[in-house]
């Protein structure tokens, strides 16, 4: 258990106080409650890819999976795929007729994930692209999208995540949601010193920073910035 969980989790301790407090949190309010076909696409990323630590964590999870429900989302985008937990766990978060654009560069990770979601049923949500992101977000404009997605969900190179920002501040409805993951980047954002030879590389801290300078000044979004897993902004667009 205690090897399992150093290797799936980059932050041992989220960003709280102690190891013991984040896996209270996750064993007393997450674990419980998480969907058995979701664990399973937990462990079997654990078991096959080499860089599972990547995938979301179930308790940011949790908290997209609220919002997905609150919001009663239909038509999402979902930017940084892997193995497709935040993908599960958006498919059945969302109505039967809800639609999910899912994009990233790498299909071999999402083939991994693949049979669990196709067991779950919920495939016929799922409109996987394999591309780079910004051109499929263009291209969505271009086709006419705009001002009609209700949720995204962005959780890839974390260095365009303010040219995510820009196409998608275009794409979501007014009142639409877009979820930031990993706006903390491991704490290293309120940290000094070098960070390259680490998973929280000073490029990606760097990046991180500018964009909870950026999002904190955008007026056309309300925000709520959440030490939850490796720390998460969730924005509301009003303009
Ligand atoms: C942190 S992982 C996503 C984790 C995923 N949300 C989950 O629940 O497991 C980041 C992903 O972003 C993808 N990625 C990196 N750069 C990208 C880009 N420019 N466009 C699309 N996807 C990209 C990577 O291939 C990787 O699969
Ligand atoms: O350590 C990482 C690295 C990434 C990552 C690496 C390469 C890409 O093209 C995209 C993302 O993402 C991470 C992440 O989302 C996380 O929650 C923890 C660690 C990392």
């Amino acid at each position: 258990m205690e090897k399992d969980f150093q290797k799936t989790f980059t932050v041992p301790r989220g960003l709280l106080q102690s190891q013991e407090l984040y896996k209270y949190i996750l064993e007393t309010s997450v674990f419980p409650r998480e969907a058995e076909l979701l664990k399973e696409l937990r462990e079997v990323t654990a078991a096959k890819h080499p860089r599972a630590y990547i995938g979301t964590t179930p308790d940011a999870g949790q908290l997209l999976s609220m919002l997905l429900k609150l919001t009663n989302a239909k038509k999402t985008i979902e930017i940084g795929v892997f193995t497709g937990y935040s993908l599960l766990l958006t498919a059945l978060s969302t109505a039967d007729d809800g639609k999910i654009v899912a994009i990233d560069v790498d299909r071999e990770s999402y083939e991994i994930g693949r049979p669990i979601i196709k067991k779950a049923g919920v495939e016929h949500k799922i409109d996987f692209v394999e591309s780079a992101a910004l051109p499929v977000l263009d291209q969505l404009l271009e086709q006419g999208n705009a001002d009609s997605f209700d949720f995204a969900f962005v959780d890839a190179d974390k260095e365009n995540n303010i040219n995510y920002h820009e196409r998608l501040m275009k794409l979501l409805k007014i009142g639409g949601i877009v979820v930031y993951d990993n706006t903390l980047w491991g704490g290293s954002v309120a940290m000094a010193g070098d960070f390259s030879g680490t998973v929280y590389t000073t490029r990606t801290r760097d990046s991180t920073i500018e964009l909870n300078k950026m999002l904190a000044a955008d007026n056309r979004i309300e925000i709520s910035h959440l030490p939850v897993g490796d720390g998460v902004t969730i924005c509301r667009r009003i303009l």
